[in-house]
């Protein structure tokens, strides 16, 4: 199952930073999921993008992709990286940008797009992990070497944010800061 792949990365990463273990099934109860599925199919003549450059708006995303590849990820210096599965069963983890403002920016969003090559049918499904709780960043991570980059929010409100703030600024990486950043305050 897809969400147990989600809880174990969860568990992973609030283990490597050191966060209290015991946080881990709140985290976990307020955790809720959409699944969607993408097909795209690209006519003669049509532009190769897929899907423009975004971040997701998600916690987490987990993509499978058919075998028709497709997604890039951006790196820091701006260039873009072809996503190569490893075998026909992998999985992509995507940090979004909940993840990142839970994480005081120790986790990036990961700034991603999708091209379409040639003329064969891709199929992609994305499992996009959401949390109910309010969300903040674990006293593990604010100290003061990190303060507190974003104040404390519900992801609904975010994506009722990002929806309102939808028509200039689609695939902006720093909506999350915009929304709910300490230095806008
Ligand atoms: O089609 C893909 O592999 C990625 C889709 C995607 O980025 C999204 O749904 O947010
Ligand atoms: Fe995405």
């Amino acid at each position: 199952m897809v969400a147990q792949l989600q809880k174990l990365v969860v568990r992973m990463l609030l283990e490597s930073y050191g966060i209290r273990t015991d946080k881990y099934d709140a985290h976990s109860d307020s955790t809720t999921y959409l699944m969607r599925l993408l097909k795209y199919r690209r006519s003669k003549g049509e532009t190769n993008l897929g899907f423009k450059g975004h971040t997701d708006k998600s916690f987490v995303s987990i993509l499978h992709q058919n075998q028709v590849n497709g997604l890039e990820v951006r790196l820091n210096d701006g260039e873009w990286v072809y996503y190569q599965p490893s075998s026909s069963s992998s999985f992509a983890v995507i940090a979004g940008d909940v993840i990142m403002a839970w994480s005081n920016d120790r986790i990036k969003s990961c700034y991603h797009r999708v091209m379409v090559e040639g003329e064969e049918v891709r199929y992609a499904v994305g499992l996009f992990s959401f949390l109910t709780a309010i969300v903040e960043a674990p006293e593990e991570l604010v100290d003061e070497d990190h303060p507190l980059l974003y104040k404390p929010f519900y992801n609904q409100d975010l994506l009722d944010f990002y929806v309102k703030n939808n028509s200039q600024n689609k695939g902006d990486t720093n909506m999350v800061k915009a929304y709910c950043g300490t230095s806008m305050l």
